[in-house]
C-alpha cells in the first residue's frame, strides 16, 4: 500500500489523482490532501478518502473543517501546505497546486527523502538550480507528472543519457494555433479557456493558449533531465497523442503515446517502475486516428517559447523571473485588466528590467520572484487606463 499526499486536491490533477486512487484502492491510501478556497470539495473528498491531515488556504474554510472533523489535523495556509510535504506517513507527494506556491512544499518533501511525484512545474523552473542541487544530498527522487515530461521519462529508459541526441516535446499549439497577431488582438478569456484536447485548470490553459506552457516545459525539461537547450525542440502535433519523444545518437526516435489523459502520467508517477493496470485508463484506438500531424512553432505570433528559451539559456534568477511575470500576466488578463498579447509584453518588459542573481537557496529564489511579480504589476500599471 502506498500513502499518497496530495497538495491541491481539488484542482483538475488532483481530481484526476483521486480518480485513479478510487479504483485503485488496493495499492493507494490518501494519507493527506490540501486546498485553497475550495473547502466545500475538500470536505466532500475528506468524507471519501479519509486522510489523517489536511491544508487549507481560507481562515473560515479551517474553522469549517475543524468543527467538523475534531480528530483530523487540520493546517491553514502556506505553512500549511509545507507541513504536509513533510509527514511521515506519506510515501509520495503529488505537487498539484498551481503555480511558484509549491516550491516550499516541494523543497521540504525533498529533505524527507520522499518520491515527489510532480506535476506542478512552475516549481521546477523557477527553482530548478537549487532543487537539482538538493537532489544531490538528500535521497528523494522526482517523477514528473507533466504528460511531456513523464513521456520524455519513460523514453530515456530506452538507452543511456549520453546517447542521448535531443529531446522533442510536443505541443497542442493551444486554442489560438494558426491565429495571425491580429486576430489575437482583441481575444476573450473564455476562448483562451477552450484547450482541443486536454481539461485542466484555468492558468495551465491560458499558458497553453500563449504557448508560455510549452516554454515552462522546455525549462522544465532542461532542469529535469539535464539536457542542454540547444538539444531540447519543440514541434506542434495538434493531436496531443505523442506526448513526447527522445531522438538518441543512432537516430532511433522513442516516444510514448497515449489517448490525452493526465491518469497515466499521474498513476505511472506513483507506480514507476512498475505498471499496473487500472480500469479507468483508456486504451489509444489507432483506428480512430484519421492522421498524426506536426509543424513548426509560430514564433513570429506565439513569443511564449522564444522567450522561455531566452530566460532558460540566460539562467540564474531569469527562470523565475520569466515564470512570475507569466503568473502575473495571466492572473490580470483572466481579470479582464490586461489584453491576451500583453501578455507576452509584461513578461519580455519583466525580463528586460531585471538584474539577474544566483538563485541556489530558497531565498534567492523567493527575491527573483517576489521582485518580478511587483515588476510586472507596476508595467501592467502603466497599459490600464
Ligand atoms: N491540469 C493538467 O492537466 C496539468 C497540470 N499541470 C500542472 O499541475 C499544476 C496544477 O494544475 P491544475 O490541476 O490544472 O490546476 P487547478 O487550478 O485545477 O488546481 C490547482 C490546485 O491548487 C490549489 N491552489 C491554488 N492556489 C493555491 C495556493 N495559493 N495555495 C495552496 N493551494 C493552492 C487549488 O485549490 P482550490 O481548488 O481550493 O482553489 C487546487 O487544488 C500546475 O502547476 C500545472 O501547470 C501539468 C500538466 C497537466
Ligand atoms: C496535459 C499536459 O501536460 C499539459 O501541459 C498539456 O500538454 C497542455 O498542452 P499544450 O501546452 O501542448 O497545449
Ligand atoms: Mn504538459
Amino acid at each position: 500500500m502506498k500513502n499518497i499526499t496530495i497538495l491541491g486536491s481539488t484542482g483538475s490533477i488532483g481530481t484526476n489523482a483521486l480518480e485513479v486512487i478510487r479504483n485503485k484502492s488496493s495499492e493507494f491510501n490518501v494519507a493527506a490532501m490540501s486546498a485553497h478556497y475550495n473547502h466545500k470539495l475538500l470536505i466532500e473528498q475528506i468524507e471519501e478518502f479519509k486522510p489523517s491531515y489536511v491544508s487549507i488556504g481560507t481562515q473560515n474554510g479551517y474553522e469549517e473543517i475543524v468543527k467538523k472533523y475534531p480528530d483530523l489535523e487540520v493546517y491553514l495556509g502556506n505553512e500549511g501546505l509545507k507541513k504536509l510535504g513533510t509527514l511521515d506517513e506519506a510515501d509520495i507527494v503529488l505537487t498539484a497546486v498551481s503555480g511558484a506556491v509549491g516550491i516550499e512544499a516541494t523543497i521540504e518533501a525533498i529533505k524527507k527523502e520522499k518520491r515527489i511525484a510532480l506535476a506542478n512545474k512552475e516549481t521546477m523552473v523557477a527553482a530548478g538550480d537549487l532543487i537539482n542541487n538538493m537532489l544531490k544530498k538528500y535521497k528523494a527522487e522526482i517523477i514528473p507528472v507533466d504528460s511531456e515530461h513523464s513521456a520524455i521519462y519513460q523514453s530515456l529508459l530506452g538507452g543511456k543519457k549520453d546517447e542521448v541526441n535531443k529531446i522533442i516535446i510536443t505541443a497542442s499549439g493551444g486554442t489560438f494555433r494558426g491565429k495571425t497577431l491580429e486576430e489575437l488582438k482583441d481575444v476573450r478569456v473564455e476562448d483562451a479557456l477552450k484547450h482541443p484536447n486536454w481539461s485542466m485548470g484555468k492558468k495551465i490553459t491560458i499558458d497553453s493558449s500563449t504557448l508560455c506552457n510549452k516554454g515552462l516545459e522546455v525549462i522544465e525539461a532542461h532542469q529535469l533531465f539535464n539536457v542542454p537547450y540547444d538539444d531540447i525542440e519543440v514541434l506542434v502535433h495538434p493531436q496531443s497523442i505523442i506526448h513526447s519523444m527522445v531522438e538518441f545518437n543512432d537516430m532511433s526516435v522513442i516516444a510514448q503515446l497515449g489517448v490525452p489523459d493526465m491518469k497515466v502520467p499521474i498513476q505511472y508517477a506513483f507506480t514507476y517502475p512498475d505498471r499496473v493496470s487500472n480500469k479507468v485508463l483508456e486504451s489509444l484506438d489507432f483506428k480512430t486516428l484519421s492522421s498524426l500531424t506536426f509543424d513548426e512553432v509560430d514564433n513570429e505570433v506565439f513569443k511564449g517559447v522564444e522567450y522561455a528559451y531566452l530566460a532558460g539559456r540566460t539562467g540564474q534568477s531569469m527562470p523565475a523571473v520569466y515564470n512570475a511575470a507569466n503568473e502575473i500576466a495571466v492572473d490580470q488578463f483572466i481579470n479582464g485588466n490586461i489584453k491576451f498579447l500583453e501578455i507576452y509584453k509584461v513578461i519580455k518588459n519583466t525580463m528586460d528590467n531585471h538584474e539577474l542573481h544566483p538563485v541556489n537557496t530558497l531565498e534567492a529564489v523567493i527575491k527573483a520572484d517576489s521582485w518580478a511579480r511587483k515588476e510586472a504589476a507596476r508595467i501592467i500599471k502603466t497599459y490600464v487606463k
